[in-house]
């Protein structure tokens, strides 16, 4: 497969990246295929417009259980509110990916 070399996020989340208050994202499997090293054009779901760029710094296997207040803080979430967003966005799936990005200009 190649790299993938964008990624949306749903725009409600574009104030919390480019303040870097957000700094990973858990995707399911079909989103799991970023590389470290790269380097993606971002934009929103809804409107597809573009945000900013990422570098791509890890991609870690997560259990939906082994989710933590770690995970949460670098979410700028509480764990609780963490928890309710992922099951909203993959309702069945258990396991996902915590992919970790640095703002590049
Ligand atoms: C737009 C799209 O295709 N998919 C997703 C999937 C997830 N997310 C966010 O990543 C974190 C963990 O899942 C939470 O902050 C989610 O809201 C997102 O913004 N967009």
């Amino acid at each position: 497969m190649n790299a993938p070399t964008t990624m949306t996020f749903f725009a409600r989340f574009e104030a919390d990246i480019l303040s870097g208050r957000k700094t990973i994202t858990i995707r399911d499997v079909s989103e799991s295929h970023y590389v470290p090293g790269s380097v993606v054009q971002v934009s929103t779901l809804e409107e597809d417009r573009d945000f900013c760029r990422l570098e791509i710094l890890a991609v870690e296997p997560i259990l939906f259980q082994d989710l933590s207040d770690f995970h949460a803080r670098q979410e700028n979430m509480t764990l609780a509110e963490l928890k309710t967003v992922i099951r909203e966005i993959y309702p069945d799936d258990d396991q996902l990916y915590v992919i970790t990005y640095r703002l590049v200009g």
